[in-house]
């Protein structure tokens, strides 16, 4: 459906790819020689690095600096770098390569950007980096961000840069940015030449004929689940990735299914530019139950357990779906 809003979409697209690309060459500089004392566990044990501060810091900086009142919800925030002055400088230094004269102090106040609740309104959403433990482990990650208002996402963009460019050639050249517009459709373009086409989810009907995609790490969704319907379905084995690359690659048509159920309900940084993008392409994102997905609750979507698909075949994941699905998946809302 087109947009019939104030905000000048070609403009945000322009911005938004513009510093997705920037935080792509960031955090793929400091992926090569990553050290493990910059490395931090979080509460919840998952793993911060200094990539993923920098990160933060230099989009939610360049997006102030353009939209000054616009707000932000960012996976991360400055507390962790206040606590420790040597970490703190290091990441001023990396986004330094890029902003020459921004100071140790509007680095941190620009990552603390990223505390906003959320809701209804008009707010950018980002991961600075998603798939931290493929970051580390030196494969898939994502830099994903999008502007949501009033529950919708306008323009989205995921930057990939260890993704193939071509699906068919996967040790061919690497990184690229999906790209979707609200109502113009998707594309994918290429991060050193900037060549960019639109794509589109597959044509296949017959859900026992497609690819689907999940999470490398098993500790982040049920691999015996989505095995379980992928068996109902007659599906083979998935391809394994980490970060939002998954709903790229749903969306180039590489895969027709993103299966991620869960235990604990998904932020919006996860799942909002990553589906947005799906859809645009032609697919459809929902919960188990087949209802979309609702970005104006908060910092969470509200529900542990969804799946992107190319739209032919979501209602016959559906239907697999459906008959052993414990309802506390589905929403903590
Ligand atoms: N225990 C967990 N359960 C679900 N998702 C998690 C968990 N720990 C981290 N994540 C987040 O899951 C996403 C990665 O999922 P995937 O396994 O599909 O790559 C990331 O957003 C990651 O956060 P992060 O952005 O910090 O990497
Ligand atoms: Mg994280
Ligand atoms: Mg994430
Ligand atoms: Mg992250």
């Amino acid at each position: 459906m087109a947009y019939s809003g104030s905000h000048d979409l070609a403009l945000l697209r322009k911005v938004v790819v513009e510093v997705v690309e920037k935080a792509c060459h960031l955090t793929s500089k400091i992926q090569k020689n990553i050290l493990h004392e910059e490395v931090l566990k979080k509460e919840d044990f998952s793993p911060v690095t200094i990539a993923d501060f920098a990160s933060q810091a230099l989009v939610g900086h360049i997006l102030h600096q353009a939209f000054p009142h616009i707000p932000m919800v960012g996976e991360e925030d400055a507390s962790a770098l206040r606590a420790d002055p040597k970490l703190a400088t290091k990441v001023s230094d990396h986004v330094k390569e890029f902003i020459a004269d921004i100071s140790l102090e509007e680095v941190l106040g620009a990552l603390d950007r990223g505390n906003h609740p959320g809701g209804e309104g008009t707010f950018w959403v980002l991961d600075p980096i998603d798939g931290t433990k493929g970051f580390l482990r030196k494969e898939q990650f994502a830099v994903c961000l999008c502007l949501i208002e009033n529950g919708q996402v306008l323009v989205a963009a995921l930057g990939c840069p260890n993704l193939p460019i071509d699906s068919a050639l996967p040790d061919g050249e690497k990184g690229c940015v999906f790209i979707g517009v609200k109502g113009k459709g998707a594309s994918q373009m290429n991060i050193s030449t900037k060549k960019e086409f639109p794509i589109c989810v597959s044509s296949s009907s017959d859900a026992s004929k497609a690819t689907y995609v999940e999470s490398l790490e098993s500790g982040h969704s049920s691999h015996g689940r989505h095995a379980e319907i992928a068996s109902a379905l007659g599906m083979g084995a998935p391809l394994r990735m980490d970060s939002q690359c998954k709903f790229g690659v749903v969306a180039r048509g590489q895969a027709s299914l993103y299966l991620r159920i869960s235990k604990t309900p998904q932020y919006i940084w996860d799942i909002a530019a990553g589906a947005m993008i799906v859809e645009e392409a032609g697919g459809r994102v929902t919960d188990l139950t087949g209802r979309a997905l609702q970005f104006s609750l908060g910092r969470t979507v509200g529900v542990a357990a969804l799946f992107a698909s190319n739209g032919l075949i979501h209602d016959q994941v559906l239907a697999a779906c459906a008959p052993a699905e414990d309802s506390s998946h589905s929403c903590f809302v």
